[in-house]
């Protein structure tokens, strides 16, 4: 059996007394897509915070691809294999749609001294970013200016230039908040088409997304895993059902 892509294991991050995630362990696995769900104030976003670097966890570890990262940097972490997209938008909005999957795309080129291999990153570049405006589905918008973009237009567009770093892992944080029906079903077809080539962590609060896109659910209530299972056995779960989805998915 291959193993998982990403290892959370009994990660703890505390602010002063409080755990704002208490204990969790998780696994993401290639072509899986885990959704992460809980009421504000949960513990999803430390717990992403956790898993990309931008925060050290308190105990616990933490293995991506093989190799423990606890405590790296984001920017180690992200050239280790994981990418992660941000619920605040990093899109430079005077830019295009190419220039800014570009320019992310190059943030993975090594400085490599000498001209020649200055070129072969330079094609490199050039080549994860036609992979990946091509794979978030953005080659009409290629030359248009990121900020006349739509809302929806600059979410698919915050993932290609997660893709563009040539991630194993996505880390996505709410990739479908404040879109409407039409761009919701956009985005769950495009996250359904990423899922092929990468373990995915999906926070997200649209409930009928992540019954329809989810493999695996866990269920964070004040920093600590409830539940965890397949969406059945989520939603079958009495606990579940009390604490956080109600009746509308039971
Ligand atoms: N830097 C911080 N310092 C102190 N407390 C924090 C910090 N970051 C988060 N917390 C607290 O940790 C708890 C978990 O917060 P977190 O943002 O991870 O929850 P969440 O599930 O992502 O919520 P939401 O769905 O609203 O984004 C909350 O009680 C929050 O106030």
């Amino acid at each position: 059996m291959t193993e998982a892509l990403l290892s959370a294991h009994k990660v703890t991050r505390r602010f002063g007394g409080l755990a704002a995630v208490n204990d969790v362990t998780l696994d993401l696995w290639r072509d899986r897509i885990h959704a992460v769900i809980g009421p504000n104030g949960a513990g999803k976003s430390t717990l992403t915070n956790l898993l990309s670097g931008d925060l050290a966890p308190s105990a616990g570890t933490i293995t991506l691809a093989g190799r423990e990262v606890t405590g790296w940097s984001p920017e180690r972490i992200s050239r280790a294999g994981l990418g992660r997209s941000y619920q605040k938008t990093n899109i430079f909005l005077p830019f295009t749609v190419w220039e800014n999957i570009r320019l992310a795309a190059q943030s993975r080129t090594p400085h490599a001294a000498g001209w020649l291999r200055r070129a072969d990153g330079i094609a490199a570049a050039n080549e994860r970013a036609e992979r990946a405006l091509e794979l978030a589905g953005l080659q009409a918008r290629r030359h248009h200016v990121a900020g006349a973009a739509s809302h929806g237009e600059q979410r698919q567009l915050e993932i290609a230039m997660t893709l563009a770093t040539d991630p194993q892992v996505l880390l996505l944080d709410e990739p479908l908040a404040g879109m409407g029906t039409a761009e919701a079903e956009r985005m769950v077809e495009l996250l359904l088409r990423l899922k092929k080539d990468h373990a995915m962590m999906l926070v997200e609060h649209d409930m009928d997304a992540v019954f329809t896109l989810a493999d695996h659910l866990t269920v964070m209530v004040n920093g600590q895993v409830i539940a965890s299972g397949t969406p059945p056995q989520v939603r079958a779960d009495a606990n579940v059902q009390s604490a956080y989805l109600g009746e509308e998915h039971v």
